[in-house]
């Protein structure tokens, strides 16, 4: 398991106060604008004083060099060439993976461009690169799908699950969610409100069926028995979706 407990915020403001344990695998760490998720990963990282810092696997401290933190954006240099760029943070933090990274990222035909010159959704992918060319037991990814496009949301979305054995990434978007994660942490107010298994979440949900040209929307709290007795009357199942995740998230 994986402990996360932190406490801190800005100029004597406590933002964040929270405790947690999760398994290995991918944990979404969800909640509304403000509710303290970026301030929380930065406190984990270590990135920004904490008034309370621990993290550890197992009950052992995770030590700042088996920990990888990828922030909302920043750090690159625009004046550079991609390639110099990805080389000097792999002979800073390594990179085991160099190879997969850029691969994944699509990054081989831009290493001759610069960075201040390439597109929000490019630059985002050589941040993500850098990230995932480490390998290290606990990620911290912040909004790792923001500004990219589908073909590449879907590649981080896949990696996700091989960067393991911990990561934690922060999104706005549902679908991300109930594609990758197997663990869901919702804060609310700098707290934990639901820490848990997404399949503990999914029990309440929408369900879109279809018999031919009729399409029925029903919300229920037992989505698989539901959408089996739709099945059975002759529906297609079109769509489960997790009523309680987006609620949850805004
Ligand atoms: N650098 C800062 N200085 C002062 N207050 C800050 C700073 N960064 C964030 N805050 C405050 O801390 C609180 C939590 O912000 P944080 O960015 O952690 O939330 P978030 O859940 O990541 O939000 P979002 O979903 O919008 O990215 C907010 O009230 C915000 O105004």
């Amino acid at each position: 398991m994986l402990l996360i407990d932190v406490a801190g915020g800005y100029k004597g403001r406590l933002v964040v106060d929270a405790a947690f344990e999760v398994g290995p695998g991918v944990t979404a760490l969800v909640g509304p604008n403000g509710s303290g998720k970026t301030t929380l990963l930065r406190l984990a990282a270590g990135v920004l004083p904490a008034a309370r810092r621990r993290v550890a696997v197992e009950g052992a401290e995770v030590r700042p060099g088996d920990l990888a933190y990828l922030p909302t954006s920043g750090g690159l240099d625009p004046h550079m060439l991609v390639r110099d760029e990805l080389e000097f943070y792999w002979q800073v933090l390594g990179g085991e993976r160099r190879d997969w990274a850029v691969g994944l990222l699509g990054l081989k035909e831009l290493m001759g461009e610069k960075v201040g010159r390439l597109s929000h959704g490019q630059r985002r992918r050589v941040e993500l690169a850098i990230v995932f060319s480490l390998k290290r037991r606990v990620y911290l990814l912040d909004e790792p799908l923001k500004g990219l496009d589908v073909q590449y949301k879907d590649a981080v979305l896949s990696a996700l699950r091989e960067l393991g054995p911990y990561v934690i990434f922060t999104t706005h978007e549902p679908e991300a969610v109930e594609k990758v994660a197997q663990w869901v942490v919702v804060i609310r107010g700098g707290k934990p409100s639901y820490v848990g298994a997404l399949a503990g979440l999914r029990k309440r949900a929408v369900i879109r069926a279809r018999r031919g040209g009729e399409v029925v929307t029903v919300e229920s709290d037992d989505a698989d028995s539901k959408a089996a007795e739709l099945a059975a009357a002759g529906y297609t199942i079109e769509e489960i979706s997790s009523a309680e995740l987006k609620r949850l998230m805004t």
